[in-house]
């Protein structure tokens, strides 16, 4: 048919119009165009084509209602090393790598974990407790801890730990950025071949050595259960439960999903966390309000439990506001459409590039009455839907719920007792951070360090936590 593509901003002959594409935080700029040109924008080059979505509208017709159609990902070069979920394609692969990961995360599941998550966040109340300047660095461990125990069963007591310091070099070797947000800053290079922006085109950038590290990830970590499991000393964990289920017919991809939760997951949860921190810094009255509707549901003698959650509406409201006002990771992973289409009255080429403009959809300034679920952008869409994105929510739930229980936070003050203002802009990276902070978190009641210390001696998380 002649319908036409999506309307966009001007082309050029040949080279059409990506040059309009931003260099940086390109989610903000789609969103200021969505005013000239709609829901829909369209760029092209060279027969290629990107599709931006910045409704969440547009992006449930099509990335939902045909997510037969709107499932694989764009094509890039390093397929020889496709291990990483978010940059398969569409395949027996993905399906088989998904399965795994739905069912050992789907919400049936997720008490199993619970016993987890609370010894990581009560270790990290004492974290707190000792040593408050360096919020950061037990957030980062939390986050990590939290997927290493579950994964590979793997205790991680600090900071220097020995499997995160491998990961987190790992994970900055995928570029953090491009394994689960599109890297849309480097959007031109797309233009030499091969979408750099797109996660995994990274490996091709990494200095001598690197491939070591990511190496070292994937592998050391499953090494050691395998390992374990050997001796008889394993720790119940993802690992485990999947080796025995597949019975050694597909140890790689017990290997690279485990893999895959730690570099999904990790700088993910963390930004949820400090988003959650500094909404809470900026905003005494709500924090309080958490905390006198906690006190009434929890009481004063214990620290919170996930059977408190359906009580704790309030909190609840605050966990999904930092989903939405951190957009964590503002255009999701790009998706593909794998055969032409229409919408609205316009023709959707086959094998463009579908980038749901998460940030657009929750910084929608057109209030409605209820406000629509965070969740949908935050997480993704269709069959790509994140699959962490139950427990990531229970590992934020539970660990702000503890933080804000066990203690009030507030800006720091300077050498006159003032406080220091806050910025609150974020770091608009594809996993967007707020900019770094300080502030002071302190012990909120007179018996909060005694519950801390209690938790944390009752679990044994005590020593050997800094
Ligand atoms: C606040 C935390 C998190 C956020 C905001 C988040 C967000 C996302 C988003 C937006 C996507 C892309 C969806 C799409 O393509 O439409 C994604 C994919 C993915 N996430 Fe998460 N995620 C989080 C935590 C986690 C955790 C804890 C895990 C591990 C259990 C995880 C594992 C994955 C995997 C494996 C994919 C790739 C799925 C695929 O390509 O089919 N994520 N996530």
């Amino acid at each position: 048919d002649n319908l036409p593509t999506p309307p966009g901003p001007p082309s050029l002959p040949v080279m059409g119009n990506v040059h309009y594409i931003p260099q940086h935080a390109a989610w903000i700029e789609f969103n200021k165009m969505r005013e000239k040109y709609g829901d829909m924008l369209y760029f092209h080059t060279f027969g290629r084509s990107i599709v931006v979505l910045n409704s969440a509208r547009a992006a449930h017709d099509l990335l939902d209602k045909k997510s037969s159609i709107y499932s694989h990902r764009p094509y890039f070069a390093m397929t020889h090393d496709e291990w990483a979920l978010p940059i398969m394609d569409y395949g027996e692969k993905f399906k088989r790598h998904r399965r795994y990961l739905e069912e050992y995360f789907r919400k049936r599941r997720l008490p199993d974990y619970h016993a987890t998550q609370m010894r990581e966040v009560h270790r990290t109340l004492y974290d707190m407790l000792e040593d408050p300047e360096n919020y950061q660095i037990h957030f980062k461990r939390l986050a990590g801890g939290i997927t290493m125990m579950m994964s590979y069963g793997h205790e991680v007591k600090s900071k220097d730990d020995e499997f995160i310091q491998i990961a987190e070099k790992g994970v900055a070797t995928i570029d953090a950025a491009g394994a689960v947000g599109a890297h849309i800053v480097d959007f031109f290079p797309w233009l030499r071949h091969v979408p750099d922006w797109m996660p995994g085109a990274g490996f091709k950038r990494l200095p001598p050595g690197t491939s070591e590290d990511m190496h070292a990830f994937v592998n050391r970590p499953f090494e050691e259960v395998l390992k374990k499991m050997a001796e008889g000393t394993e720790t119940p964990c993802y690992c485990t439960a999947l080796l025995e289920d597949t019975k050694g017919e597909d140890n790689d991809g017990v290997r690279d999903t485990a893999a895959i939760t730690f570099a999904a997951g990790f700088d993910t949860t963390y930004s949820a966390l400090m988003t959650a921190l500094i909404a809470m810094v900026r905003n005494p009255v709500i924090q309080a309000r958490a905390q006198a509707e906690m006190d009434l549901v929890v009481g004063k003698d214990r620290l919170p439990t996930f059977e408190d959650r359906v009580h704790l509406t309030y909190l609840q409201c605050i966990v999904m506001e930092a989903l939405r006002w951190g957009a964590t990771t503002p255009v999701g992973v790009a998706h593909r459409l794998c055969e032409d289409d229409v919408y609205g009255g316009f023709h959707l080429p086959k094998d463009s590039m579908i980038i749901a403009n998460a940030y657009a959809m929750l910084y929608d300034p057109k209030g409605r009455t209820p406000q629509p679920d965070p969740r949908g952008p935050a997480f993704g869409f269709g069959r790509r839907v994140c699959p962490g994105k139950d427990i990531a929510e229970n590992n934020i739930w539970i660990s702000i719920a503890s933080l804000f229980y066990a203690f009030k936070v507030s800006p720091a003050v300077d050498k006159n007792g003032k406080e220091i203002p806050i910025d609150s802009a974020f770091a608009e990276h594809s996993i967007r951070h707020p900019k770094p902070f300080r502030c002071r978190i302190k012990p909120r009641r007179e018996n909060s360090r005694a519950l801390i210390q209690q938790a944390a001696w009752s679990k044994g998380v005590m020593l050997g936590s800094l």
